[in-house]
């Protein structure tokens, strides 16, 4: 087997952490580290596909993404051995402290992930479903990309197919809606909705709005309002982002120095 294998016998699962989409997920310690184990039930993630895939996301490997240890496949089901985010996921954490984030904190979170997201552009990588509830929190409240990649595998059609109830329509573009058409600038858009998150402290997209309201809203030309809290130099980030044609959009390169070059003004 190869070094990616993890020995279940080096693993100690604690407390349950949330049943994510594919199966419980576990706190647990592996050479003494702390880990988040997901486990993977047959018939919710086709396992040989995910098996190669495992080699692909293992060599993705960035400060801003949480990283993948290792799995456990030589029995079942599979176990994902993650590094372990003690703050949770980003939506939550938004809620929780509301009312108390600073303008550094807020344009921070959203340089990490655009760090994150502009090492995946790099890479060639399509996150597929970038959203705050996406992204986890370290202990020392670094914002780290979650689940990258991770829709193809997928089997729940409410969540794959865009007329689903699961499928996330507040955070895809236009050509994903439409036509599937999935590419780093459509993550690029899904950024620009994951700015607006970070910017209401955890608020939901178009709230007031159902899914096909939404769709209507997006053909109408209508974008997301400026939040009270953010700047107008990052609002015209985001509206740059939710440009109706994947190539009018910025790449996650180009937002990386922007919002850079935001962090630095006084
Ligand atoms: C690594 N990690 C994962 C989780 C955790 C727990 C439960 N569900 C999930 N989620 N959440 C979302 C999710 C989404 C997908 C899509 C394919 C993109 C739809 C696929 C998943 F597999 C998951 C998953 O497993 C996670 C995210 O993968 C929680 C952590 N930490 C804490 C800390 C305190 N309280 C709660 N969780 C942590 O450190």
């Amino acid at each position: 087997s190869d070094k990616w294998e993890i020995h279940p016998d080096e693993l100690t699962l604690s407390e349950e952490l949330g049943s994510g989409q594919f199966g419980l997920v576990w706190k647990g310690s592996w050479n003494d580290l702390h880990v988040a184990v997901k486990t993977v039930r047959e018939g919710f993630m086709s396992e040989e596909e995910f098996k190669e895939e495992a080699q692909v996301m293992m060599k993705l490997s960035h400060d801003k993404l949480v990283h993948l240890y290792g799995v456990v496949t030589l029995r079942s089901p599979i176990y994902l051995v993650f590094e372990f985010m003690e703050n949770g996921c980003l939506t939550d954490f938004l809620r929780a402290r509301k009312g108390r984030f600073s303008q550094e904190v807020l344009l921070g979170m959203c340089l990490d992930v655009s760090e994150g997201m502009a090492y995946l552009e790099s890479s060639n990588f399509i996150h597929r479903d970038l959203a705050a509830r996406n992204c986890l929190v370290s202990e020392d409240n670094v914002v780290k990309i979650s689940d990258f990649g991770m829709t193809r595998f997928v089997l729940d059609d409410q969540y794959t197919s865009s007329f689903g109830s699961k499928f996330p329509v507040r955070w895809s573009s236009p050509e994903v809606i439409k036509f599937g058409k999935y590419s780093s600038k459509s993550d690029v858009w899904s950024f620009g909705v994951f700015m607006w998150e970070v910017y209401s402290e955890g608020r939901v997209p178009y709230d007031t709005r159902s899914n096909a309201e939404v769709v209507e809203t997006l053909n109408a030309g209508l974008r997301l309002l400026r939040p009270r809290l953010c700047p107008q130099s990052v609002y015209e980030l985001m509206q740059w982002s939710w440009k109706e044609k994947p190539e009018d959009r910025p790449s996650f390169a180009l937002l990386l120095h922007e919002l850079s070059c935001l962090e630095q003004e006084p």
